[in-house]
């Protein structure tokens, strides 16, 4: 259930994952791209997840096809203005957008600065048309390894004013926190921002070392903080927030069943966690399914998810003038 007097947010969404199974067939035509089909109801399960995937890995493979198709700049941006589309159609007042600009660029070429310029003014326009109010975090794709996680960063660097944070997303076992750590000194020193996908194929470890190592001020996922009491008590304590993905972490075999899914203990723990989608289009859910139907089914109660809700303004990588402003505007 969603509370319509507190601001609805997404803060773990990923705008190149959740690119329009349309979008792809149009774009594929656009730049003469062999597609694995040529109609939408063909297209949807190379695009999407139609059973859940037995590990991470293979679920984040379903994203490729959405990236392969970005052929030029202006296809970037067409998607990250569709995103902020899609967003409010979904009911949403404030997004935080997360992409991987070196993911995006990889398949033509194309100048991950660019890329970064072309997502940032597409989110722009979005905002003007759509009113919804949106942050961008810039990924950097630890499967893709070390070199190019710096290049990712140096394109985030170029446009440090259109970018608010940053992360590591990607393959989290082949990769540990533990390669990336002259990285995120730099996204600190810079300024940024930190929330890290931890805890999600890897253990507790995972998430103390993105807090302790790489600075994360939030954590996306963070699962397996429930096999570490001494973990949930720091995360209480410091006010480090989760985003939970509820669908997503079906979909990856992180956790057996909703009612298996650790938020509730998280939010009963003091623990400020939140209810966010993660891949929208590929995980073929919106935002008002996690709070309708994973939610409930994870067992929480309206007072719960009204937490959960108001902790997603509480984390949001926003000032404390602009958290008061977006509740007074939702409240009305
Ligand atoms: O649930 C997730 N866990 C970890 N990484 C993810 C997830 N969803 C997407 N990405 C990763 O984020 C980048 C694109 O934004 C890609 O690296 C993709 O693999
Ligand atoms: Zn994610």
């Amino acid at each position: 259930m969603i509370d319509a007097k507190i601001p609805l947010t997404d803060i773990h969404r990923h705008l190149d994952g959740n690119i329009r199974a349309q979008t792809i067939l149009d774009l594929g035509r656009q730049f003469n791209l062999a597609l694995p089909a040529t109609t939408l109801e063909m297209l949807r399960p190379h695009v999407q997840v139609t059973a859940n995937e037995p590990d991470l890995v293979s679920f984040l493979q379903k994203l490729d096809w959405g990236v392969k198709v970005l052929g030029d700049l202006d296809a970037c941006r067409r998607i990250a203005l569709e995103n902020v589309e899609d967003a409010a159609r979904a009911g949403i007042h404030y997004a935080e957008l997360r992409f991987s600009p070196g993911y995006m660029a990889m398949t033509h070429q194309l100048p991950i600065a660019g890329v970064v310029e072309a997502v940032i003014d597409g989110v722009r326009a979005g905002v003007q048309q759509y009113g919804v109010d949106v942050r961008l975090i810039g990924i950097m794709s630890r499967t893709f390894g070390e070199e190019a996680c710096l290049r990712e960063l140096e394109g985030l660097l170029a446009h440090r004013d259109g970018i608010t944070a940053v992360d590591l997303a990607g393959d989290e076992l082949g990769f540990p926190g533990s390669e990336f750590l002259s990285h995120f000194n730099r996204a600190r020193d810079a300024g940024f921002r930190i929330t890290v996908h931890a805890g999600e194929a890897a253990g507790p470890e995972s998430i103390w070392q993105a807090i302790r190592e790489l600075g994360a001020e939030r954590i996306g996922h963070g699962v397996k903080a429930i096999e570490d009491r001494a973990l949930m008590d720091f995360l209480a304590e410091q006010k480090i927030g989760i985003e939970s993905c509820l669908t997503s972490n079906i979909q990856t075999s992180t956790v057996a069943s909703f009612a298996s899914h650790p938020l509730k203990a998280f939010l009963n723990h003091g623990i400020l966690a939140t209810i966010n989608t993660d891949d929208p289009a590929v995980q073929g859910i919106e935002l008002a399914h996690e709070y309708q139907v994973a939610a409930p089914q994870a067992g929480l109660t309206a007072a719960e998810m009204r937490q959960a809700q108001e902790n997603g303004v509480t984390i949001a990588f926003l000032s404390d003038a602009e958290k008061a402003a977006l509740r007074a505007r939702v409240a009305g």
